[in-house]
């Protein structure tokens, strides 16, 4: 893939995210569950957060999207999550999970096992996690403390052979895209891999920047293919966080002009400040 092909392919997602104005199903925790349903809106989606297990079947098949998210997980949206990724993998509804805390919890990370253990196979998937969390899914102990990355799985230099070979092998195990998320992101759908390197360390001084991540991923998945897709959102939420540092004093006024940045950013934006790159197959 080369850098021109995926800006197009942002342009065209972006673009019918907004002619379409997709049903984005988002399962996702109180946290930040309010600044995701503004991402969505954002950019032109329609977002609804609904999570009793009685009826998110029925909300889920006419989703263009279902976004799960394992934060501060409840008895409620541990059922409604595999209901409706279920729901969402049999009918070929796009499905992304954030595996949120699945390196802490024991719990989590049955979630996890039971919702892959429904993997309809060809129905588009996206797997996201920070880079410990990815760790813990491909079997790594549950040692992490906290919902933030361990600093040792932090992509560098050091390990970033290993830490591509995990996130490819998760893909091709589960035939799902991975997105492993922090400072560089990570996007491979097991052949080809993207690393995309927008995003200010802002970002991480806010809550649920991740959670954003996430259904940003869901609505653009809704129109596009899951790789190009996850690609998008990391850049346009990154280059967004860039934007609105510019015009911020501190977390607070960041949040606002996040949000700002979101619903105003242009393609040409996009074209001048998006930093990805590819590695060739078996880089
Ligand atoms: N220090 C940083 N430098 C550059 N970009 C960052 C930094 N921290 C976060 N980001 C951006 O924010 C996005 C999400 O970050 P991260 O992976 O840290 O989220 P997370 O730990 O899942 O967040 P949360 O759990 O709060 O939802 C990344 O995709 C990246 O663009
Ligand atoms: C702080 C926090 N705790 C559980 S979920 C969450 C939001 C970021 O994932």
């Amino acid at each position: 893939m080369f850098k021109d092909q995926m800006l197009e392919e942002i342009y065209q997602i972006r673009s019918a995210v907004q002619v379409k104005a997709p049903l984005i199903h988002c399962i996702t925790n109180p946290i930040s569950i309010h600044d995701c349903a503004n991402v969505v809106l954002a950019v032109g989606g329609r977002p609804m957060m609904a999570e009793h297990p009685a009826e998110v079947e029925e909300i889920t098949v006419t989703a263009g999207a279902l976004a799960l998210n394992l934060g501060n997980i409840t008895d409620a949206r541990k059922a409604s999550i595999l209901i409706a990724g279920k729901a969402a993998m049999r009918r070929g509804i796009p499905v992304i999970l954030d595996m949120v805390g699945i390196g802490c919890s024991h719990f989590r990370k049955e979630i996890t096992e039971a919702f892959l253990k429904q993997r309809t196979s060809g129905a588009p998937l996206i797997l996201k996690g920070n880079m410990s969390e990815l760790k813990a899914l491909a079997g790594g102990g549950c040692i992490v403390s906290g919902v933030d990355v361990d600093p040792k799985d932090v992509l560098s230099e050091t390990n970033r052979e290993e830490t591509i070979q995990l996130a490819k092998t998760v893909a091709n195990t589960w035939s799902a895209v991975v997105l492993a998320s922090g400072k560089t992101d990570l996007v491979t759908d097991g052949k080809e891999v993207c690393l995309i390197d927008n995003g200010c360390e802002m970002m991480g001084r806010i809550t649920g920047t991740g959670c954003m991540l996430n259904v940003l991923t869901a609505a653009y998945m809704s129109v596009g293919k899951p790789m190009a897709a996850a690609v998008a959102a990391c850049v346009v939420l990154g280059i967004s966080g860039e934007m609105a540092a510019g015009q911020s004093r501190g977390t607070g006024s960041f949040q606002i002009a996040f949000q700002d940045a979101l619903s105003c950013i242009q393609d040409e934006d996009i074209q001048n400040y998006m930093r990805i790159s590819f590695l060739e197959a078996g880089e």
